[in-house]
């Protein structure tokens, strides 16, 4: 039964064996209590006999040494099921953190695309939290109560059948209620999650969007929509408890009829004569402690229930295929090659394919030249970007990577090889050379200055107050956008990867940075593969081959030079740019 608890509530073996102690010392410990009860009832039957009989009172010594048994006892059964429950369960929610986060690493960037992220972050947090409170507050306390009430229960059968029977009664009685109400609750936690999911979705939106917002004056708009949120969030939540409150409230009720069917029960035995005063006032000072070690299961039973939704939650990433492949990735040579490739965003593990977003894509970027993707906006430019970095995986044809199909390769090994700059540069709270460093951590200082220097990152970084030690914000919120991608690029050029990805590169560099930049990049870049994506044809006329893609088709490819005398598409879309270069506002 337990192992069928194990599987339910994704517990590893250390958890499974930290909650089999749990439950033992969580017995012992309702058996060290029920003890000190029966030796209570000792001492009071002792001093009555001396009072009615005249029998010698119990001895002093006795009693103390009991008392300190029970003391001792009782703190070292604490303490264990302390140990055993909440500091196994303790460890065990980190651990399951960082088992989602490891997993979330080595998964494809296709299943970021079917999840919604604020449900993710609901799981790691708010999922792991519901279980790691279950499984400390309830599934020990519960079972231990099971077992050590069962053995109470057959014991005090041995005095008196009728008594035991009015005491038991009400506990499974309360708990058949709590199981009956939980089909009815099902639903209500789920609402509960799914307003809190959808809280955190509006919060993020509205701090992701905030300048917009403003921008475009809508703050009373989306507050609006937030507060409704917030409003429906808690009329849900609130129903949930009071719904749940009724639930438990009436179970606890139920349970304590226990003490009145004794306290009747009891009477009418004594009165008929079945049974001594000092049995029914036995049988009082137990019921006064046989319900208390349910009293916390019974309120938080609701919750191990929901944990079982929240375990099924965190099973379905953990049973997510991840992106695996071999580790010992030796191309011959960094040509990377497209062959008929395929590809559409929302194709998942069962195979479905998205909306087809390139259609029987060939080149080949060559090792040692620049190969630039130029098309209209949408055309899947930055999508062959990513499939050559394998951060999706082709729906169907081959990606090879000096002749080795990048599907069968690790993601981290194949990512060894490429330094990799974005459209949207990410940055991280640290200070500039923390985060030019990220391109390979084990750079030296001087190393890192130098790739920065090769980014024209000395222009705007001898502006600041710390120089490279200086803190640049949350994402780099104090950095321009062009500041911020030549950071991006003294990154990639510090990584020295034999493989470079260009996306957008210097889009948001000034005409005289870019030329700086642009000498950098052809320096450092020599000998590489480099693939370029680029909407500015004056960039991309440098290059050794073009790749011209529209509607994630190849339209046609070959050098500039080739393209511009065939006045292919190529052609049109420079000739279009030098009109434009001409326009005056
Ligand atoms: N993560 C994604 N999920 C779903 N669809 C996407 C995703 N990223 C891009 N697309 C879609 O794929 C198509 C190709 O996008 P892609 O970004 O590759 O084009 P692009 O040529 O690089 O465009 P741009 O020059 O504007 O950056 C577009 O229709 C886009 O809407």
């Amino acid at each position: 039964m337990l192992d069928g608890f194990r599987e339910k509530y994704l517990l590893s073996d250390n958890a499974y064996a930290g909650m089999r102690r749990g439950i033992f010392w969580t017995t012992a410990t309702n058996l060290v209590t029920m003890g000190g009860i029966g030796f209570l009832f000792y001492a009071m039957d002792g001093f009555v006999a001396h009072l009615t009989d005249g029998a010698e009172l119990p001895s002093l010594p006795v009693l103390a040494l009991g008392l300190a048994a029970f003391a001792v006892a009782l703190f070292l059964c604490n303490w264990q099921q302390y140990n055993n429950t909440y500091c196994v369960f303790y460890r065990e929610s980190g651990q399951q953190r960082i088992g989602i986060a490891e997993r979330l690493r080595k998964l494809p960037l296709s299943f970021f695309g079917r999840r919604d992220l604020a449900d993710l972050t609901e799981t790691i947090m708010g999922d792991v939290q519901t279980m790691e409170h279950a499984y400390s507050h309830v599934l020990g306390e519960l079972w231990g109560a099971v077992i050590s009430t069962s053995i109470v229960f057959a014991g005090s059968l041995l005095f008196c059948w009728q008594l035991s029977l009015a005491a038991f009664w009400s506990i499974p009685v309360a708990f058949a209620m709590l199981f009956a109400s939980r089909g009815p609750l099902k639903p209500l936690f789920e609402a509960n999650r799914a307003q809190k999911v959808g809280v955190t979705e509006a919060i993020q939106e509205t701090l992701d969007c905030v300048r917009e917002i403003r921008a475009t004056n809508q703050e009373g708009r989306y507050l609006e929509g937030l507060f409704g949120q917030v409003d429906r969030c808690e009329r849900v939540c609130a129903k949930g408890e009071l719904t749940n409150g009724l639930v438990v409230n009436g179970a606890y009720a139920v349970l304590r009829l226990g003490i009145a069917t004794t306290v009747v029960t009891g009477a009418s035995l004594v009165a008929a004569g079945q049974v001594g005063l000092m049995t029914l006032f036995a049988f009082l000072l137990m019921v006064t402690r046989i319900y208390a070690p349910f009293d916390q299961a019974l309120a938080l039973l609701s919750e191990l229930f929901a944990a079982q939704t929240s375990a099924s939650r965190m099973r379905s990433i953990m049973d997510e295929p991840l992106a695996t492949g071999s580790a010992d990735f030796r191309p011959d040579g960094h040509d990377v090659e497209f062959d008929h490739v395929a590809f559409g965003y929302g194709a998942g593990p069962d195979g479905r394919a998205g909306e087809k977003v390139l259609e029987d894509v060939s080149f080949v970027a060559r090792e040692g030249e620049v190969t630039a993707l130029v098309g209209p906006s949408g055309s899947g430019k930055s999508t062959c970007a990513r499939l050559a970095a394998r951060f999706w995986d082709a729906t169907s044809g081959t990606v090879r990577v000096g002749g080795v199909d990048v599907a069968g390769v690790d993601p981290e090994a194949l990512l060894a090889d490429y330094a990799v700059v974005f459209q949207d540069v990410l940055l991280f709270d640290d200070t500039v050379m923390g985060n030019i460093r990220l391109g390979r951590r084990d750079a030296t200082d001087e190393e890192v200055l130098a790739a920065a220097r090769a980014a024209n990152c000395d222009e705007f970084v001898g502006r600041m107050a710390d120089g490279y030690q200086t803190m640049i914000g949350e994402n780099g919120s104090r950095l321009s956008g062009g500041e911020r991608q030549r950071i991006s690029i003294a990154r990639a050029l510090l990584k020295d990867a034999p493989i470079v990805l260009l996306d957008e590169a210097t889009a948001s560099l000034d005409v005289e940075s870019e030329t700086q930049v642009q000498g950098a990049l052809s320096r450092l870049l020599a000998g590489k593969t480099v693939i370029v994506i680029a909407h500015r044809m004056r960039t991309v006329l440098s290059a050794d081959k073009i790749v011209v893609l529209r509607d994630g088709r190849v339209a046609e490819q070959g050098s500039p030079e080739e393209l511009l005398a065939a006045g292919g598409e190529f052609a049109r879309m420079v000739g279009l740019q030098r009109e434009s270069a001409g326009w005056r506002l």
